[in-house]
């Protein structure tokens, strides 16, 4: 939350002196805990240390983080709130390991109660992804072959997950992702982002790009987060060790209990 979100300090000439006095015990720890905001060298660097120096498996990672990313869903969108008579939510996933912790979401959203559906116009050749696919077909989740239309999304869908592309996105948009990101722009549903919004600049975001209502960022969120406007901000990917958290200084916010997701 930023200060001008939860200050209502007088605007009297004493302000300077009240000043501390407006901050909320919320404010006072969100300073206190300024969670750091991750550029993309950096935020692929952690992501080999992951794997290289600590030993986990990029199969347990997304796991963690599509849990979390469901989660975060739940949270958002509780079934009671959705508009529309079946809780349908349409999941389009991208080539990479965004694309991955997609399928983890939707299976786990499907598991919440939720009716997803999926888009996954390019599969990498690997039995991760071949692995978390069958799981997603075993359990009735329906695979659209093309890309709706914006206005038959809006209507047969109460929300788009978007995990197309992630920290490891580069340059100019290629298809068939530049056409679905289009039909996306043009959607009135509301849409959660996971890790970045899909074609945003990692760092830099993107004025007229994609303006998800919900952003998850896992790990930590990278840079371009600080130019997200939407509803909810989610950190997301309980699974950095203390000692990856010091070494590159990220500040992590405590998740409260057990929670694997935690608000922003
Ligand atoms: N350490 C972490 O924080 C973890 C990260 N995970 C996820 O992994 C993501 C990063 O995954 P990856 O490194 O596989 O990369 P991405 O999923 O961000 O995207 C890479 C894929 O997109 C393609 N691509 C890149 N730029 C493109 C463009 N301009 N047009 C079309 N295609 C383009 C690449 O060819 C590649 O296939 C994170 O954002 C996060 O969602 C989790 O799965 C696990 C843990
Ligand atoms: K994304």
């Amino acid at each position: 939350a930023s200060l001008s979100q939860t200050g209502t300090c007088s605007s009297s000439a004493a302000a300077d002196l009240h000043k501390k006095n407006c901050f909320s015990s919320r404010q006072a720890s969100t300073m206190a805990h300024a969670v750091k905001y991750l550029g993309q060298e950096e935020a692929q660097k952690i992501d080999e240390e992951l794997f290289s120096e600590y030993g986990f498996s990029v199969d347990q990672l997304m796991e963690l983080a599509g849990l979390s990313c469901a989660t975060a869903i739940t949270r958002a969108y509780p079934l009671s709130s959705l508009v529309k008579s079946k809780p349908s939510l349409l999941v389009i996933c991208g080539p990479g390991n965004n694309g991955g912790d997609g399928l983890v979401c939707a299976r786990h959203l499907k598991l919440f109660g939720y009716e997803p559906t999926i888009l996954y116009p390019k599969r990498p050749n690997k039995p991760l992804f071949q692995g978390l696919t069958t799981q997603c077909e075993k359990m009735e989740i329906p695979f659209l072959t093309e890309m709706p239309e914006a206005e038959v999304i809006d209507e047969a869908y109460n929300l788009v997950v978007d995990a197309i592309f992630g920290f490891s996105f580069k340059g100019a948009v290629r298809e068939p992702f530049g056409s679905i990101l289009d039909v996306l722009k043009k959607t009135t549903a509301p849409i959660a982002s996971i890790d970045i919004p899909s074609g945003w600049d990692v760092e830099q975001g993107s004025a007229d790009g994609l303006q998800p209502d919900t952003l998850i960022s896992l790990t930590a969120p990278k840079k371009s987060a600080s130019s997200f406007r939407g509803r909810y901000h989610f950190l997301g990917g309980r699974f950095v060790p203390a000692a990856l958290e010091k070494k590159y200084q990220l500040s992590l916010p405590a998740y409260p209990g057990t929670d694997c997701v935690l608000q922003l």
